[in-house]
This record gives structure tokens, C-alpha cells and sequence, in this order.
């Protein structure tokens, strides 16, 4: 099967049949719902993260994704042993730049790990901006940008890294520097519950995993998921709290035909 021609329902189905295992160093506001939304969508999620193991972790996982979100020094080198080793290994790996713009800490951090190359960068609208060296207007790790502003500077991050870059928020936006598609769908809703963007980048993570070779269609892929099934659950759901059981569970259950139908992709 040629994984360029594969639809993302196609990719989805594979995907689950696959139940891959996926290596997540993510922060500890995201870890319970991020193994939820991997384990609902089919994935088989690891939160491992210590120096002792990471390294030698990611040579077992199908993929590896690294989230600054709750940052400390322990952290740090596990971090860099799993993506040494991914690389290391021919593994994707995928980095989720958290408020890296918001100290000296995080920047220092994040620079080391681009230095590391990632396969995937995911980021909202001002991470990606920042990342780019524009003045994002962001606060925290929440985004302050309209995607459309973040596109240009996604394209540049992306060809200066050599890797490919999602831009996530109301329209996500996918490039690997020359390419670049839009996905339309999700909720207002979704940026209220937190770590739902983390939990993206362990999702993109598992796709990565089944489609190494084909990372763009991977990213975009779990990109239109989280697209349909936030649209979906919206429809029902009575704020940010019913949100998110109906969010897993129309994870689960969306078919690869369904997202197919629903999905609202372009390629520009
Ligand atoms: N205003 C919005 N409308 C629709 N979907 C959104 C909106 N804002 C964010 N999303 C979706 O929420 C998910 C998390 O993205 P985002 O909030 O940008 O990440 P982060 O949590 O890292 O800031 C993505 O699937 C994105 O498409
Ligand atoms: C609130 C918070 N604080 C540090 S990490 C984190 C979670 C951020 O999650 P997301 O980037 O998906 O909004
Ligand atoms: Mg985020």
C-alpha cells in the first residue's frame, strides 16, 4: 500500500489494527487524558520518561512524543535519551514546543531539542509563530493567534528544520514546507479542557508510528480525527465537562468510512 495515496479513514483503520505502541513524555496536567484519548482512538500508549529507560524505551515504541509542558531538569535528559535513541533507532519522533516562548528555560530547552531534529513539531498558533521568530501574543500555553497568522512562519520553520509542522486552532494547518493542507472542524469548545492539544500530539505520534515513511499524511490524518470527532461531540455536549466523555467515546467509535465523509480537508 502506497501510505501517500492512503485516505486518513484508510489510515485510521490501519492505525488501529496495528495498536501501536507509543513512547509519551508528556506533562503531568496531560497524562491521564492524553492515554485516554490514545487508548480510545486505538493506540497503545507508555508515559515513560526517566533518564534510566527512556532511551532504551524508544527503540521498543513504534514512535516517540516529547511535550515541555510540566518542565523540570529531571525531565530534561530522559527527553533527550528517548530522541537520541528514536533517531537512533529510524523512529518519528514528534515535539509539542508548550509555552516554550514563555522563559529562558524553556527556550534554552526547546532549542536543544530542535537541535535533536523531530520528525513533527505541533504547536498551537503563537508556539509555532515563536518557534519561527515571530512575537506571538499568546499567554502561557495558551494561544493568542488566529492560525492563518502562523501559516507563513509554519512554512519557514518547516523547511529550515526539514521536518513537518501542525499549526492547530480553529482551522489546523499542515506543511512540510512546500505542501500544505487546511483541516476545518473541532469546537470552540475544545481549547477550554485542558491538554487536549498534548493529547493531539500523542495521537499524531501514533499515526507517525504506522506511517513512518509518510509523516505528512500521518500528522494530517490524526489532525482530521480530532477535526470529526470534536465536531461530533459538540453537537450534543453542554460545556467543557460534557465535552469530554462524548469526545472519547466518538473516538472510539468513528469509523474510517465516517471520518472519510466528514472530514473537511484542502490542499492548497
Ligand atoms: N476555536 C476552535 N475551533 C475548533 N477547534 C479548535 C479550536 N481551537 C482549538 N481547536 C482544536 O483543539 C485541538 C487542540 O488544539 P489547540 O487548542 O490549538 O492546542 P493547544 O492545546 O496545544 O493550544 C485541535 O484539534 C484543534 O483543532
Ligand atoms: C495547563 C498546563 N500547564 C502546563 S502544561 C499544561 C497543559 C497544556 O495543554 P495544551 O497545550 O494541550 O493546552
Ligand atoms: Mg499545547
Amino acid at each position: 500500500m502506497n501510505a501517500q495515496n492512503d485516505t486518513p479513514g484508510q489510515l485510521l483503520e490501519a492505525m488501529r489494527q496495528a495498536n501501536p505502541l507509543v513512547q509519551c513524555i508528556t506533562n503531568y496536567v496531560a497524562m491521564n487524558i492524553a492515554a485516554n484519548v490514545m487508548l480510545a482512538a486505538g493506540a497503545s500508549p507508555a508515559m515513560v520518561s526517566a533518564v534510566e529507560e527512556a532511551g532504551e524505551f524508544a527503540g521498543i515504541a513504534g514512535a516517540l512524543t516529547v511535550n515541555i509542558g510540566t518542565l523540570s531538569a529531571s525531565w530534561i535528559a530522559g527527553m533527550k535519551a528517548a530522541a537520541a535513541a528514536a533517531n537512533g533507532a529510524g523512529k518519528p519522533w514528534v515535539l509539542d514546543p508548550v509555552a516554550h516562548y514563555a522563559t529562558g528555560f524553556r527556550r534554552q530547552v526547546t532549542a536543544e531539542l530542535l537541535g535533536l531534529k523531530p520528525t513533527i513539531i505541533r504547536g498551537n498558533a503563537s508556539e509555532i509563530m515563536a518557534l519561527a521568530g515571530h512575537s506571538p501574543r499568546g499567554q502561557g500555553v495558551d494561544s493568542g493567534d488566529p492560525t492563518y497568522a502562523a501559516e507563513g512562519p509554519a512554512m519557514a520553520l518547516a523547511q529550515q528544520q526539514g521536518c513537518i509542522v501542525a499549526v492547530t486552532g480553529e482551522v489546523d494547518f499542515v506543511t512540510d514546507g512546500r505542501r500544505t493542507v487546511r483541516i476545518l472542524g473541532g469546537s470552540p469548545v475544545m481549547p477550554r479542557i485542558t491538554a487536549l492539544g498534548c493529547s493531539l500530539t500523542c495521537l499524531v505520534g501514533a499515526f507517525a508510528a504506522i506511517r513512518p515513511e509518510a509523516p505528512m499524511e500521518a500528522t494530517v490524518a490524526a489532525l482530521a480525527l480530532f477535526a470529526a470527532a470534536g465536531e461530533d461531540a459538540a453537537r450534543t455536549a453542554n460545556g467543557p465537562g460534557s465535552f469530554q466523555p462524548l469526545f472519547l467515546d466518538r473516538l472510539a467509535s468513528l469509523t474510517g468510512a465516517e471520518l472519510d465523509a466528514q472530514m473537511r480537508i484542502s490542499t492548497l
